[in-house]
C-alpha cells in the first residue's frame, strides 16, 4: 500500500512540476542550491563561471562588441592550475543565477592572482564596472552589477562584528556564518529613493559636483532608518531643493551597484506650480533647476562627448538607458507629450 502511495505521490509531484512555468522551476532550483550545500558543491562542477579581478569583470572584445564570457568548470580548473595557491578557489565562487536548462552560474573574484596571466590566457581584460555596465549587451548589465555587489559584500564581511572571528560563506554565497557566535549574516542593499519632481509642465533635475560635466539627473537619497518610501521622497525633496511634495507615484525599481549596493526606488512627484521656487542645498548639490519639455527632448538626444561648447561650458545631458533616472525622464516626457497632444 505504501509503495502504491509513494508511486502516486511521485506521479503527482512530477505532474505539478511539469505544470510549473520555466520561471517557477528555475527559482525553485536556485532556492534549493542556496539551501542544500552538497547540491551546490556538486553544481559547481557543472556550472559556468563569470570572472572578476578586484571587483572588475572579465570582458572579451570581439570586433566592436564587448562580451561577458562564461567559463566552464573545466576551463576554470585550467586557469587555476597556473596558480598552485589557487587550487581550491572554485569554492570561493558565489551563485548568481542559472540558465533555463538549470545550468548554474557562479561568479568568482581572482583578485589575489596575477591578472596579466589570466588576461593573456583567456584573451580578454578585466574592465572597471563603471565602463563595463555601459558597453556590454543590455541583458548582461544587471547580471554583472548583482554579481559584483555580492562579491563586494563577501569581501567586506569576512569577520563577525560581534566576536571579530572569521565568518564562513555557505557554498552558494547566500550567507556567512560566525561559528563562534552563531550569528548569520545575509547580503544587504541600502534602499535609495530617486524622484523626478514635476510642477505640471516642467521637471526638476540636479547635479552634484562629482558628476561628469553637463550631467543632470533626478534627485536621490538614502532612506533613513524606519522611513517608508513616501516619507523618504518627501524628506529628500525638502532637504535638497526646499520644495514640498503634494503627491507621488511609484514607477519602478533597480539594483544599483555604486558605490556599494543600493535598491533604487524610482518615483514621480508633483509640487504645486505656484510654490515651485527652488532653494538648493549647496552642500550636496552644485546646481538644481527646472527643465521644460524642449530642453528635455534636446538633452536626451545629446551625448556626453557632444555637450561641450566652444566657450568651455557644457550643455545638459542625462544618464544613459541603463540608469533608472533615464526611465523616469522618458516617462515624464511621454506623459507631457500625451497631455499636450
Ligand atoms: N541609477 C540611477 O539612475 C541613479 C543612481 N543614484 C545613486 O543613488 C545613490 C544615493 O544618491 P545620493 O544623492 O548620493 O544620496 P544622499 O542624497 O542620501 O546623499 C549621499 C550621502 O548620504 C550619506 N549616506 C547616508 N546613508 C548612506 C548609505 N547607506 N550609504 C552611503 N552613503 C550614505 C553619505 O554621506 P557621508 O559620505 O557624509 O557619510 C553620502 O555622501 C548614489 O549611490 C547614486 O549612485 C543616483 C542618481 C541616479
Ligand atoms: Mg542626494
Amino acid at each position: 500500500m505504501a509503495a502504491v502511495y509513494q508511486a502516486l505521490h511521485r506521479r503527482v509531484s512530477s505532474l505539478v512540476c511539469r505544470l510549473h512555468s520555466t520561471y517557477v522551476r528555475k527559482m525553485r532550483y536556485l532556492n534549493q542550491l542556496k539551501e542544500d550545500d552538497s547540491l551546490c558543491r556538486q553544481a559547481q562542477t557543472s556550472g559556468t563561471f563569470y570572472l572578476f579581478h578586484n571587483l572588475s569583470p572579465f570582458l572579451q572584445k570581439v570586433g566592436k562588441k564587448y562580451l561577458v564570457p562564461q567559463l566552464s568548470a573545466a576551463e576554470m580548473r585550467r586557469v587555476l592550475e597556473k596558480f598552485p595557491e589557487a587550487e581550491q578557489w572554485m569554492e570561493k565562487s558565489v551563485l548568481i543565477g542559472c540558465s533555463d536548462e538549470h545550468r548554474p552560474r557562479f561568479a568568482l573574484d581572482l583578485g589575489a592572482l596575477d591578472k596579466s596571466v589570466i588576461e593573456s590566457e583567456l584573451q580578454g581584460s578585466f574592465t572597471d564596472l563603471r565602463k563595463a555596465l555601459f558597453v556590454v549587451d543590455r541583458e548582461d548589465s544587471p547580471l554583472l552589477a548583482s554579481a559584483q555587489s555580492l562579491l563586494r559584500w563577501h569581501d567586506s564581511h569576512q569577520y563577525c562584528s560581534r566576536t571579530g572571528q572569521p565568518t564562513h560563506k555557505n557554498p552558494a554565497g547566500s550567507k556567512r556564518v560566525c561559528h563562534a557566535s552563531g550569528v548569520t549574516y545575509y547580503p544587504q542593499m541600502s534602499p535609495v529613493v530617486i524622484t523626478l519632481v514635476s510642477d505640471g509642465s516642467r521637471c526638476l533635475l540636479a547635479r552634484q559636483p562629482s558628476f561628469p560635466p553637463g550631467m543632470f539627473t533626478a534627485l536621490s537619497g538614502f532612506c533613513d532608518m524606519g522611513e517608508n518610501v513616501e516619507e523618504a521622497v518627501r524628506r529628500e525633496v525638502a532637504e535638497e531643493v526646499g520644495l514640498e511634495v503634494e503627491s507621488l507615484s511609484y514607477s519602478a525599481s533597480q539594483h544599483w551597484p555604486f558605490p556599494s549596493s543600493s535598491l533604487m526606488i524610482a518615483c514621480h512627484a508633483l509640487v504645486a506650480a505656484q510654490r515651485a521656487e527652488i532653494s538648493m542645498d549647496t552642500l550636496e548639490l552644485e546646481e538644481a533647476r527646472w527643465f521644460g519639455l524642449e530642453e528635455i527632448v534636446e538633452g536626451l538626444k545629446r551625448q556626453p562627448s557632444s555637450s561641450k561648447q566652444g566657450d568651455g561650458s557644457f550643455l545638459p545631458w542625462f544618464p544613459p538607458k541603463q540608469a533608472i533616472a533615464h526611465q523616469l525622464i522618458q516617462e515624464w516626457l511621454q506623459q507631457q507629450t500625451a497631455q499636450t497632444a
